[in-house]
């Protein structure tokens, strides 16, 4: 019997790349991995990035992402993957990054050699060896430029689905005597852009083309260059989403005495199609590895966009990824952009768009709490969570022990936060939903035993104020609320934050984990390339990937959702939440200066 075709989707994010196989009926087959840290040679990186800390860079050598790509496909190949069966590729790339490609990138490209690696091949095509990364922080004033060119963050978001992402003075903190900086990525590729073009005139002059992260992996593939995805595009505020190309005034101010003219060559055409068969795969893969003539490279996006289609998300759906950050998306037919939060094209699906809030304290605030938990208690058990999740669950909502006690609310951010734009802080109210005042204090909190609840509950709440507008109602009188909540990522493991979930951001569904925990946007990326080699005419990723979905094996339900009474009171919470958070922000913009707005 003839073996089904196979696909492979590429997960080159900040600290490894990623080859995940699946066959035709969705099912992973191979996985390999390279972590940039444990597995390179030859780079001084940290977390697979160098960092200037006097001018606030943070970067990753290009040549480690082709170092990277030989070893995996190798790995893949070791593992017995038989590559003529591999009939499309598609991958995902970490958001924001880009690649300055020079006047002979075309030429090697074309003509690269399956005797030799990548790394030794391809570090000539670039004009610059080194890709901006997301956390990257020293474009503060080409924001600045950026957001006020249109009239403000607002417009800046209406037209690009983003405000340019930047802080001022508010990064700055007092430790002891120490005045600590500590700023925010500033990750969007426009300002990145900007600042190169006047940082290194001469490079700039010299660049023929700019990938993105996502494009670049598409071009290695390829043998040329690959044009930017239609959602992965979304996240340089370089394109107008509403119109569907770039925008001119925004490309006028990037490009600089250079001419939006050059820079629009630069940049290439935007396909429309996320299915679309960019080529077949060049020989050097074919000799080197084995694939076959017939394999055919589809668009590569980004890691977010890549992680929706990791299952046939419907609008009505939540993803929410507890990873070392939080990442909430929906894909959602409304386009209602706000500086708070990102709206990125569908990376498949045309008409529908992706919602995205991307929090800097995720994972990293839970566990500060968890530790203080544990130590207080004079006990880390073995699960280091365990007294974690037994307290969150015994403390009652909003920590109320009676009815008549004050909602307990806090802030709980170690590092400097994107939503909101707010220096690092920890904030704790009290609030009483029936007369709707508040006051900050920590009278009758116990601490850190409160907090393990609290810090949950603030997350989710922040995710439910700022999605809420997305939301609908799924009928039978109930409130707007997701169908489903997916958790993806480190902490979807955890029982007790899966329950508070659901009690908060409700799903009339319930709460579910996938299968694939951390692989989820590699797997997204491989569905995308079984999508587009094998769809009908007009047949759309959800229903192709849905007719195959096998929900028994790919996910799993781990808590309820949506539960009368509780999700109202947390109805109430939210309007506490968004007060005290409004509190904060205009405390903080008194006492340091500009912070933008929640
Ligand atoms: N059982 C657990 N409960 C809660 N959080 C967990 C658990 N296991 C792992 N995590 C969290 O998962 C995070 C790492 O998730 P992961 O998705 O691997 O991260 P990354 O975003 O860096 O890829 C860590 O911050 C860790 O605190
Ligand atoms: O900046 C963002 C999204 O806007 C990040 O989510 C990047 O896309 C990096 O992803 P990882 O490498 O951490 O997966």
């Amino acid at each position: 019997m003839a073996q089904s075709p196979l696909y492979i989707g590429f997960d080159l994010s900040t600290q490894q790349l990623k080859g995940l196989v699946v066959n035709s009926e969705l099912k992973v087959e191979y996985i390999a991995k390279f972590d940039f840290d444990a597995d390179s040679t030859g780079f001084p990186i940290k977390k697979g990035v160098i960092t200037h800390e006097a001018e606030h860079e943070v970067f990753a050598p290009v040549a480690l992402w082709l170092q990277a790509l030989d070893s995996v496909l190798s790995s893949l190949r070791r593992q017995g993957l038989d590559f003529r069966r591999v009939k499309g590729i598609s991958g995902a790339g970490q958001q924001h990054g880009s690649v300055y490609w020079n006047s002979e990138a075309e030429g090697l490209l074309r003509n690269l050699d399956p005797a030799r690696s990548l790394e030794e091949q391809l570090p000539a095509a670039f004009s610059h060896p080194y890709s901006p990364n997301w956390q990257d922080a020293s474009t503060q004033n080409e924001c600045d430029e950026f957001d006020a060119l249109l009239g403000g963050p607002a417009e800046l978001a209406w037209a690009t689905g983003s405000k340019a992402h930047h802080v001022r003075v508010h990064t700055s903190r007092r430790h002891g005597d120490q005045l600590l900086t500590e700023p925010l990525s500033q990750r969007f590729t426009g300002p990145q852009i900007l600042r190169f073009q006047r940082k290194h005139p001469d490079i700039y002059q010299k660049t023929t083309r700019i990938s993105l992260v996502s494009s670049f992996i598409a071009s290695l593939f390829l043998g040329h260059i690959a044009p930017f995805d239609i959602s992965d595009v979304c996240g340089m505020n370089l394109w107008n989403i509403t119109e569907g190309t770039y925008d001119d005034k925004v490309l006028e101010l990037c490009a600089g005495r250079f001419g939006v003219d050059d820079l629009k060559q630069k940049l290439g055409d935007v396909p429309e199609d996320g299915g679309l068969h960019l080529g077949p795969v060049h020989p050097y893969y074919i000799q080197r590895y084995g694939f076959g003539a017939d394999c055919t490279v589809i668009p590569a996006t980004g890691d977010n966009p890549a992680t929706i289609l990791a299952l046939p998300l419907r609008p009505s759906d939540a993803m929410v990824s507890l990873g070392t950050s939080t990442t909430f998306l929906m894909s959602t037919p409304s386009y209602k952009p706000d500086p708070a939060t990102h709206f990125f094209n569908h990376p498949t699906t045309a008409g529908l768009y992706m919602f995205m809030l991307c929090y800097k304290n995720g994972g990293l605030a839970r566990e500060h709490i968890r530790d203080a938990i544990n130590e207080n208690l004079k006990d880390t058990p073995a699960q280091p969570w365990a007294n974690f999740d037994q307290i969150a669950l015994q403390t009652p909502a909003m920590g109320q022990r009676t009815p008549t006690d004050a909602m307990k609310l806090g802030l709980f951010f170690p590092r400097p936060e994107i939503v909101p734009n707010i220096r690092s802080g920890q904030w704790r109210f009290n609030y009483d939903p029936t007369t709707g005042q508040l006051q900050e204090t920590t009278e009758g909190w116990t601490t850190p035993q409160d907090e393990a609840r609290a810090i949950v509950e603030s997350q989710m709440l922040s995710l439910r104020l700022r999605s809420r507008g997305l939301t609908q109602s799924p009928g039978n009188d109930l409130p707007a609320q997701p169908r489903r909540v997916y958790l993806v990522g480190g902490g979807s493991k955890n029982q007790a934050i899966a329950q508070l979930a659901g009690e908060i951001l409700g799903g009339v569904e319930g709460v579910y984990k996938l299968d694939i925990g951390d692989n989820a946007c590699a797997l997204g990326a491989a569905y995308k390339a079984v999508w587009g080699m094998e769809r009908e005419p007009e047949q759309t990723f959800e229903h192709l990937i849905g007719q195959r979905w096998r929900e028994e094996e790919f996910i799993e339900k781990i808590a309820d959702g949506y539960q009368r009474g509780v999700f109202e009171k947390y109805g109430q919470a939210v309007e506490g939440f968004e007060k005290m958070e409004d509190q904060v922000v205009q405390q903080v913009r008194a006492t340091s200066g500009h912070v933008d707005g929640v």
